[in-house]
């Protein structure tokens, strides 16, 4: 069953004054997340994965394309069904926990928004037993959290405080962008397998986006990955690590480190000119693309299912 379909979407940013130039940050990009599902959305920086996460919550408009929540427009709600029951199902957790919290108040005030908005009737009590087990579901000892201040906690428990939050509110779709960046490599796993148990027992969907090719193996059912506003490849997690398609797909998976191996980069430098690429009516990957041909520059190439849910936008395998 699908939650969450996007529909050919699309974001223009303009840069610069005079002269300035178009960021096409998301362009055309399609696909659907299911009830339940974890989907990794997985690119270099500023291959446009937090706009895509931005424009699902309505924090900023899209240039044209739909999304569609349990299969009613989100960008048809108005400002009260936004709040009142949007954001009651859709939640998000973001890099940078310190952003989230105002240092002049005890962190446990970062609760009041969820209380206020979404349970006002509750009482002293019940509240604070729903904060203090939400904050151990992330592996946090109350005692420990509750009456500090944010500069007295570290951004690994910040960000767990957060993730606490949102869950409170069993949401129906989790937007995690980058949300766990900021942790050490074992809370890290941790807060992962938490995002995996909440899928199991709430059904929770998660978008979980991430550079990290790694870490979204680790934790998704199914894959994009996007390259410069485009979706290069997307399917099955397993599909799309086992079988990449796309050159692109194939060179990130070639430079995951390897402890014996140095970095060494293999590819063609991206343009300098920030705008050249966006302008570029092809496969925005052709400039970078070792085994580009003519067609790539001047055609986009479509996705294409290749084998059961498993999608690839490139020449080599038919795209257009
Ligand atoms: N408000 C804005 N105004 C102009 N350009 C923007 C704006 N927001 C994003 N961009 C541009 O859109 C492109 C995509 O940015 P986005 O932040 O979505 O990428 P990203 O994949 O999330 O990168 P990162 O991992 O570094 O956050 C980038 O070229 C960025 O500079």
């Amino acid at each position: 069953m699908t939650l969450l379909q996007v529909e050919h979407l699309t974001k223009v940013f303009t840069s610069g004054f005079i002269g300035g130039f178009e960021i096409r940050a998301v362009d055309d990009v399609s696909f659907t997340i299911g009830k339940g599902e974890i989907v990794s959305l997985v690119g270099e920086s500023g291959s446009g994965k937090t706009t895509v996460g931005k424009l699902i919550l309505r924090l900023i408009q899209p240039t044209s394309g739909r999304i569609l929540f349990e299969g009613r427009d989100v960008l048809e709600f108005g400002k009260k069904e936004l709040k009142k029951n949007y954001y009651r199902q859709v939640q998000a957790v973001f890099q940078d926990p310190f952003a989230s919290f105002n240092p002049l108040h005890p962190i446990d005030r970062a609760f009041d928004l969820v209380f206020n908005s979404y349970f006002p009737g509750t009482g002293r009590e019940e509240r604070e037993n729903m904060i203090n087990s939400a904050l151990e579901g992330v592996g946090l000892n109350p005692a420990e959290i509750r009456g500090k201040y944010p500069h007295q906690l570290s951004g690994g428990q910040l960000q767990r405080i957060l993730i606490a939050r949102a869950l409170l509110l069993k949401p129906k779709l989790l937007i995690a962008d980058e949300a766990v960046s900021m942790l050490d490599a074992s809370t890290r796993i941790d807060v992962l397998n938490l995002l995996g148990d909440f899928r199991d027992k709430y059904g929770t969907s998660v978008l979980f986006v991430t550079h990290d090719l790694a870490l979204g193996y680790y934790i998704s059912d199914s894959t994009i990955i996007m390259y410069r506003g485009t979706i290069v490849e997307m399917g099955d997690t397993e599909k799309v690590f086992h079988n990449p398609l796309h050159p692109y797909t194939q060179m990130l998976l070639e430079s995951v480190p390897d402890l014996n191996v140095r970095w060494e980069f293999k590819g063609i430098e991206p343009e300098k000119e920030e705008g050249a690429v966006y302008s570029i009516q092809g496969c925005r990957y052709a400039p970078r693309c070792p085994r580009a041909k003519e067609k790539c520059f001047k055609f986009r190439p479509g996705l294409v299912e290749v084998e059961k849910n498993h999608w690839v936008a490139c020449h080599l395998h038919g795209g257009g």
